[in-house]
Parts: C-alpha cells; sequence; structure tokens
C-alpha cells in the first residue's frame, strides 16, 4: 500500500520559499513508509534491502529515470543487496514537498519490485 503522496506532483518550491516548518515535516513524514526518516530537519534518508547487488542496481536505475523525468534528484549510494537515498531540495537548501513526493514515488517503485 504506497502513501497517497505518490500521486501529488512533483512541483519546485516558489521563488525564495523557506524549507518546510517541523510540523509540515512531521505531517508529511507521516504520510510516507516507515523507511524514511528526517535527519537534522535538512533531508529524508531511507535505505532499500535487496536479495544482491543486480537487484539493487535495477532500483537505483528505475529511481534514477524517475529523477530525470521529475528533475528532482535524490543522492544515492549502492552497495551490495542495499540502495542508500537522501532526498531534499537543493535550491533552498532543505525539505519541500516535492521530497516527500520523490519519497513516497520511490517507495512505490520498491513495493512493486
Ligand atoms: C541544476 C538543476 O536544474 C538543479 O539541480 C535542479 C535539478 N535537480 C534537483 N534536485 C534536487 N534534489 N533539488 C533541486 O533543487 C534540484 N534542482
Amino acid at each position: 500500500m504506497s502513501s497517497p503522496l505518490a500521486d501529488e506532483p512533483v512541483e519546485p518550491p516558489e521563488e525564495g520559499a523557506e524549507p518546510l516548518s517541523e510540523s509540515a515535516r512531521a505531517e508529511y513524514l507521516d504520510a510516507l513508509g516507515d523507511a524514511w526518516e528526517v535527519v537534522d530537519g535538512h533531508h529524508l534518508e531511507a535505505t532499500y534491502e535487496f536479495d544482491d547487488f543486480a537487484a539493487a542496481l535495477a532500483f537505483t536505475n528505475e529511481i534514477g529515470e524517475l529523477a530525470e523525468a521529475e528533475w528532482h534528484h535524490p543522492d544515492i549510494h549502492l552497495s551490495w543487496g542495499e540502495v542508500g537515498v537522501e532526498m531534499w531540495s537543493h535550491d533552498i537548501d532543505g525539505l519541500a514537498k516535492s521530497d516527500f513526493v520523490m519519497a513516497a514515488r520511490m517507495d512505490r517503485i520498491y513495493a512493486d519490485e
């Protein structure tokens, strides 16, 4: 069951927008899967587990295609059986709703593996 956030559009923050407040971050985090946490109030982090390197690489490629399609890019750490993801908005050096939408989209891709 993926988060309804995955159905929202990925929209860049308004010009000059501030990062989300703690309460807004908590509200969106609540709507995400358990894989994610907010680190230092600055970015989202998750680690996805796989049977081997090939499966981790395939997932990495899928979320890379999502990032290119939405023009909103995570940091991705690929290792044997594991993909670490960090997600934040570079333009505001913090979290925006679009980061939580991307996280929900990545959860949906993982759930469909
Ligand atoms: C230069 C490029 O347009 C910018 O980096 C775009 C593309 N990808 C992005 N990805 C993320 N995570 N945040 C951004 O602000 C962002 N902006």
